[in-house]
């Protein structure tokens, strides 16, 4: 990992952003079902830590690999080197990005795909897959981002400049929206040194064949839509599940979700086609589209032409029923044994999003607790009951005022924390994620994307205002789709339900990445208690106080505690007696 200067939509003035091995976005790794992934990582950001999220990945076994700084392990240090090494045990499309500070912001990402076993199949066909991974770019350095939101008066970094496919985008092009007379992709293809690196990507296809599209998106804000003219598109996996197959003119992707659709190529294509993302959810203001070119294979080999036709339109940002309508259409994969979640929860927690002010710093809360992360993990200060590593006292509330008004929010301060919801292991658990609005803007409520770690879980359903108990009985619990992040609409509710049944310590967060920075996430424990203390790799734990520990644990080595004491020679005396007694 080392910060390189890029421009990776064509700026005129370059920035910086967080390569890995030389490259941005960092290498697709791609790997199989049930394989043993292994990938170390050097820090060779000169002045910051640095940590990998393997998002979509669930860490069954191995919960210190997740990639969260201050959660599953402490921040890889300049100079430091750490090993992830996890299984991947289900196919699907998914990424990996920073999960310290904004460092996804500065361009920390890459995809990861996992193919079916040997001898397995997917439970469709294609002819090849092309890889998708969609993110935004802003102009101003992530740092200078992190300053303008920590600030008193608090400076929104507004949206972003331009919208990227693997990294590249075309900003300030002529041919944003539409076409002018001049086609010639001037700046947008050729780079000063001549090197062209900001055309479009272009998927080359045959006619009258099947093509999967892998779409995942690490956007730090930006929710999208992507349409490809002329053509439709089947929806076939979702968060790396297989859902039930229905067809869209375009798709909705917001940050942390990940798609597949198969897209079948024309028997007679009359021109090559634009391929467009736009942006939903929020007003895009003055943001570049991100396009792409689907070109024909043709016998005579002419050059891939820009088309002459205008990229297509997505959706009106404005329209959330419309989104609400897409998330709603994505259902489990009938006959598939696609899991069922369990009829009832043991546990239901109620999770208010706000905007606050705290001292006059603007910040977002969950149940008016603004996530503040404490410098020891928590995977070790609960594994070793280190009580002072966070507010191990308290636990946070399980659901908020029910006099709150969603649609006025009342102007108190919210509070800093850092508790933990801890859940008893193997209990079903319910979430309600309860939207309102904004600070000072009338009728305002902002678009969410939730992303929990370690877990998938049923999506229950969607409601608009405040969620009531009597919703329930509307809860989809014949075919719920099985998904990592899920959204939260404007002005709604949405529900989910997951098993408490992996041992470790998960964020539950907003995955837009300045949201987040701003305290809107929560933590969940389960089942630490159940962790091999002797499988996790020390260096994930030697700092705050787990590095006390594990000085302590040097220093007990050293002074020679494990060696035969006759303290020991005790000890096994008195065992050899009671075994006497007792036989
Ligand atoms: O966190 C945010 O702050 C601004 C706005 O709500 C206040 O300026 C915005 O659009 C966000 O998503």
């Amino acid at each position: 990992m080392e910060y390189m200067f890029a421009s990776p939509d064509c700026n005129a003035v370059e920035g910086l952003v967080i390569g890995i091995n030389g490259t941005f976005p960092g290498p697709t790794i791609r790997a199989k079902a049930g394989d043993r992934v292994v990938v170390t990582v050097i820090n060779k950001l000169h002045t910051e830590g640095v940590v990998i999220h393997w998002h979509g990945i669930q860490m069954r076994g191995t919960p210190w690999a997740d990639g969260t700084a201050s959660i599953s392990q402490c921040a890889i240090n300049p100079g430091e080197t750490f090993v992830y090494n996890f299984t991947v045990d289900r196919p699907g499309t998914y990424f990996y990005h920073g999960h310290y500070g904004m460092q996804r912001s500065a361009g920390l990402y890459g995809s990861l795909i996992v193919d079916v076993k040997d001898g397995e199949k997917e439970p469709f066909n294609y002819e090849q897959d092309f890889n998708f991974l969609l993110s935004d770019w802003w102009h101003r350095s992530v740092h200078e981002q992190a300053v303008l939101l920590s600030g008193k008066p608090f400076h929104w970094i507004g949206e972003p400049q331009t919208l990227l496919i693997n990294g590249t985008g075309q900003y300030d092009c002529t041919w944003k929206t539409e076409l002018t007379d001049n086609t010639s992709l001037n700046h947008c293809e050729t780079s000063k040194d001549g090197e062209r690196f900001c055309k479009p990507l272009i998927l080359h296809v045959k006619p009258n064949k099947v093509y999967r599209l892998r779409i995942a998106s690490t956007t730090a804000l930006a929710s999208l839509n992507l349409a490809i003219e002329g053509h439709k598109m089947e929806v076939v996996e979702a968060d790396g599940s297989y859902v039930e197959p229905f067809t869209v003119d375009n798709l909705d992707i917001h940050s942390g979700e990940s798609y597949s659709v198969l897209l079948r190529t024309m028997g007679l294509p009359s021109n090559d086609y634009w391929i467009s993302i736009g942006v939903i959810g929020r007003d895009p203001s003055n943001t570049f589209l991100g396009q792409a070119i689907l070109t024909y294979f043709r016998p005579t080999h002419k050059p891939v032409q820009i088309p002459t036709t205008k990229p297509p339109q997505t959706p009106d940002w404005k329209d959330h029923n419309r989104s609400l309508e897409f998330a709603k259409k994505i259902v489990a994969k009938k006959n598939y044994n696609s899991p069922k979640p369990p009829k009832i929860s043991d546990r239901r927690i109620i999770l208010l999003n706000t905007q606050n002010y705290i001292d006059g710093f603007t910040k977002w809360a969950i149940n008016n607790i603004s996530l503040t992360l404490p410098p020891t993990p928590y995977l070790g200060a609960i594994k070793y009951g280190l009580n002072d590593a966070f507010d191990s006292k308290n636990k946070p509330p399980e659901n908020y005022d029910p006099n709150y008004n969603i649609s006025n929010p009342p102007l108190t301060d919210a509070t800093f924390g850092n508790a933990v919801y801890d859940f008893e292991f193997n209990t079903t658990i319910d979430v309600i994620l309860q939207n309102a609005n904004v600070l000072n803007k009338i009728n305002t409520s902002e678009i969410h994307p939730w992303h929990l770690h370690g877990h998938d879980f049923w999506v229950l359903g969607y409601g608009e205002g405040k969620f009531r108990d009597e919703d329930e009985e509307n809860f989809n619990l014949e075919n719920p789709p099985l998904k990592n992040t899920v959204v939260l609409f404007p002005n709604g509710w949405t529900a989910l339900r997951f098993v408490a049944d992996n041992p470790g310590v998960w964020a539950f967060h907003c995955h837009i990445e300045p949201h987040l920075h701003l305290g809107m996430g929560v933590i969940f424990a389960e089942g630490v208690d159940r962790i091999d203390e002797n499988e996790i790799p020390k260096e994930a734990l030697a700092c705050g106080l787990t590095a006390t520990l594990n000085l302590q644990t040097a220093a007990r080595l050293n002074s020679g505690a494990h060696d035969f004491t006759p303290n020991h020679y005790l000890l096994y005396a008195i065992g050899f007696l009671l075994y006497l007694s007792f036989s």
